[in-house]
């Protein structure tokens, strides 16, 4: 890798380069989804700055208000920012935030045709103390003239057209899918550019990670508890696997999607479906973890089947490498035919 050169690329695949010439593939494409992910682009940028920011402008701490769950000033602040450039990008019909308790319809004037579903600061806990958090979306297209209604995004997440995640960490990371693989930017602060530095990402067949809440242990069901166990306790001479747990999913699945293995939120008896919220949580990780060749299971069935009844629906999840999800979909697969 000759670093200088590397340095000194005059060659830049910015994201929008990226997206447009994998819009060029599709003939109905007008442009309009990279204009909406250049909206989408400008909020991550804004919330990385605040983030990265937040101690210096005070933006760190509470809110004082709440979507159900307290919310902290950087909540409100990137739903804020989101929001805004999704409506201004004049491609939109519903919204689905996270910190907003209903669905955001566009107004006829300013609409398009896609849907959004995103939670804006996902790892709230981790926000105070500067451990990596991130945003996520996930992006429907309506397929219909009519008047856009919720049923045009309580659908399986199969039917997503695209999805991704920003990573704000030690850099800033924006992983993305439309369909066909898995890519990862870069954002580069000198340029102000998302620049591809991780392209194709294919996550291994197999991992040496394990990645979930042991403090919610007590209350597992038998396949996650059995599972868990042999991360830990292998009975055979192979190394027992790494448990390396954030609290924030997009850190989370990140490492996972780099380095393999496995991250789960289970159901227990306290949250029976989970904590994790299908249409801007389970759904767009679901996805990208299919298409850089993992998988992706709720302890029932394939997530990206899943047909949530409502916009804020939770879910168990297991996702992470193929070999390793097989592993826990085998286990759920003997407690049921137990039963
Ligand atoms: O603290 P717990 O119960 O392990 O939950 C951590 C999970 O909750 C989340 O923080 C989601 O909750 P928020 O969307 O409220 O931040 C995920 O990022 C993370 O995987």
């Amino acid at each position: 890798m000759d670093h200088a050169a590397d340095a000194h690329r005059t060659d830049l695949m910015t994201i929008t380069r990226y997206v447009l010439n994998e819009q060029s593939k599709h003939a109905e494409s007008r442009g309009d989804f990279t204009i909406l992910l250049n909206h989408i682009v400008l909020g991550c940028k804004f919330v990385c700055s605040s983030v990265n920011k937040a101690g210096l402008a005070k933006l760190i701490g509470l809110a004082g208000e709440t979507n159900g769950e307290e919310q902290k000033k950087l909540d409100v602040l990137s739903n804020e920012v989101f929001v805004k450039a999704l409506v201004s990008s004049g491609r939109t019909c519903i919204l689905v935030s996270e910190e907003d308790e209903e669905a955001t319809f566009v107004d006829p004037a300013k609409r398009g045709r896609y849907c959004v579903c995103f939670d804006p600061l996902d790892g709230s806990s981790n926000i105070d103390c500067g451990v990596s958090i991130g945003t996520i979306f996930g992006i429907y297209m309506i397929k219909h003239d009519g008047e856009p209604t919720l049923a045009d995004v309580l659908q399986p997440g199969k039917n997503m057209l695209a999805a991704g995640y920003c990573m704000y960490g030690s850099s800033c990371t924006l992983v993305l899918s439309t369909g066909s693989g898995v890519n990862g930017f870069t954002l580069d602060p000198s340029l102000g550019e998302f620049i591809l530095t991780h392209p194709n990402i294919k996550i291994p067949k197999k991992g040496k990670i394990y990645s979930v809440n042991e403090g919610n242990a007590k209350n597992w069901d038998e396949p996650t508890a059995k599972f868990v166990e042999k991360c830990k306790f292998l009975n055979d001479s192979s190394p027992p696997r790494s448990l390396r747990y954030i609290g924030s999913m997009v850190a989370d699945v990140h490492r996972t999607l780099l380095y393999g293995g496995i991250f789960l939120y289970p159901a227990d008896k306290k949250s029976p479906n989970g904590k994790l919220r299908v249409l801007y949580e389970v759904f767009p990780m679901s996805f990208l973890m299919e298409q850089a060749g993992g998988q992706a299971f709720t302890g029932k069935q394939r997530a990206l089947d899943l047909v949530p009844k409502t916009i804020h629906e939770r879910s168990p999840i297991f996702l992470g490498s193929y070999d390793d999800v097989e592993e826990i979909k085998v286990l759920y697969a003997a407690q049921e035919n137990k039963e």
